[in-house]
């Protein structure tokens, strides 16, 4: 009886100083989706989050009402566009915020061609965080990651709230992807590989950092070229699997707890917290490239420090002056689409 008051009055001390004590606000868009679902029950499981918030055009409450009886610390609560103030409600306070929102891929389309659909439902989620909860990391998980990215941005610079040491795009996926196939070709353990996967979330942007690892010149030419395409594809391995039914979800969701994660022990002051991911790079701007996913440290403001690339092999220089100009196209498309339709 005593253990039990003693622990109630702990998480009710917790939800007073939120960070200090280790207790967040995470909120989900696009909840109930493929990826949304399981994601939320990855981030109902990680004990830093007290507050989940979810919100989605369809069954959110019922996503929460199911999560809401599994007993780890968080609240859970659901919220749909049909109560006035649903988004706003559940954005504000939160300290990071998803976006699975959006529609996946089927065979035969790329990432590219999700943006006619998904650009505009960015765009909206943007405004609602930008108004809600501007100091919150926003993680982008929507595709195309590498044009969805500058959009949040744009909007947030139209808001005058724009931080980009919290704004990124998800591309844990890769790394997660290039860990496993790695191990696959070399016959390691995959949880001991740390692939850098840097450039940007799509195909030829993808570029794996191979010359990093302690494989370096050891894998056979062929191999290594079947690898590297391998990861760059990974997705589109899926959408052909799923035949029609969407694209990665559960390695997904796997991908989007771990980098949320990992933001989430960088707010509370943990050390040494490394992940790959899309950000806005000062490294290639003058090229055009604004956003570059990148190796990084997270601290309690968000980005701590951007990891320089360092020396390249010859093979990599050449991925990476073949990524910075699909970037380049990418980013623009993004940033035009949000001047043409505010
Ligand atoms: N960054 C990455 O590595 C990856 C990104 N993705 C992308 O994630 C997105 C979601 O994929 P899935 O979960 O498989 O799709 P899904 O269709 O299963 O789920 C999307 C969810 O978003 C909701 N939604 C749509 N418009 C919304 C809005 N305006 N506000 C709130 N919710 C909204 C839908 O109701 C649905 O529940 C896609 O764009 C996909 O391409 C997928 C895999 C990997
Ligand atoms: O391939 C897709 O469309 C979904 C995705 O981004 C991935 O699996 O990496």
């Amino acid at each position: 009886m005593f253990a039990r008051f003693t622990r109630a009055s702990r998480f009710a001390a917790r939800s007073f100083s939120s960070t200090a004590l280790n207790a967040y606000k995470v909120s989900v868009l696009g909840a109930a989706g493929g990826i949304g679902q399981p994601l939320s029950l990855l981030m109902k499981m990680n004990t830093k989050v007290t507050d989940l918030a979810l919100y989605d055009i369809k069954l959110a409450k019922g996503v929460a009402a199911d999560l809401s009886h599994i007993p780890t610390n968080s609240t859970v609560k659901g919220f749909t566009p049909d109560e006035s103030d649903g988004l706003a409600t559940c954005l504000k306070g939160a300290d990071v915020v998803l976006i699975p929102a959006g529609v996946p891929r089927k065979p035969g389309m790329t990432r590219d061609d999700l943006f006619k659909t998904n650009a505009s439902i960015v765009r909206d989620l943007a405004k609602a965080c930008a108004e809600n909860c501007p100091t919150a990391a926003i993680c982008v998980i929507c595709n195309p990651v590498n044009s969805t990215v500058p959009i949040v941005r744009e909007v947030f610079k139209s808001k005058g709230v724009f931080n980009p040491k919290k704004l990124f795009g998800v591309t844990t996926l890769d790394t997660l992807r290039a860990n496993r196939f790695i191990s696959e070709t070399v016959g390691s353990d995959p949880t001991e590989e740390d692939v850098t996967v840097v450039g940007g979330h799509s195909g030829i942007t993808i570029v794996p950092l191979i010359s990093k690892t302690q494989y370096k010149g050891k894998i056979p030419k062929e191999k290594y070229e079947a690898l590297v395409n391998r990861i760059q594809h990974g997705g589109d391995e899926v959408v052909k699997a799923k035949a029609g039914a969407g694209s990665a979800t559960l390695s997904m969701a796997s991908a989007g707890a771990r980098f949320a994660g990992s933001v989430l022990n960088g707010l509370a002051g943990e050390q040494d917290i490394y992940e790959s991911t899309y950000i806005e790079n000062p490294e290639f701007k003058d090229e055009g490239v604004e956003f570059f996913a990148s190796r990084v440290t997270l601290g309690p403001q968000g980005v701590k420090e951007i990891h320089e690339l360092g020396l390249l092999t010859e093979v990599e220089e050449k991925m990476l002056a073949t990524a910075k100009e699909t970037l380049k196209k990418n980013i623009k498309k993004g940033v035009d689409f949000v001047k043409e339709n505010p």
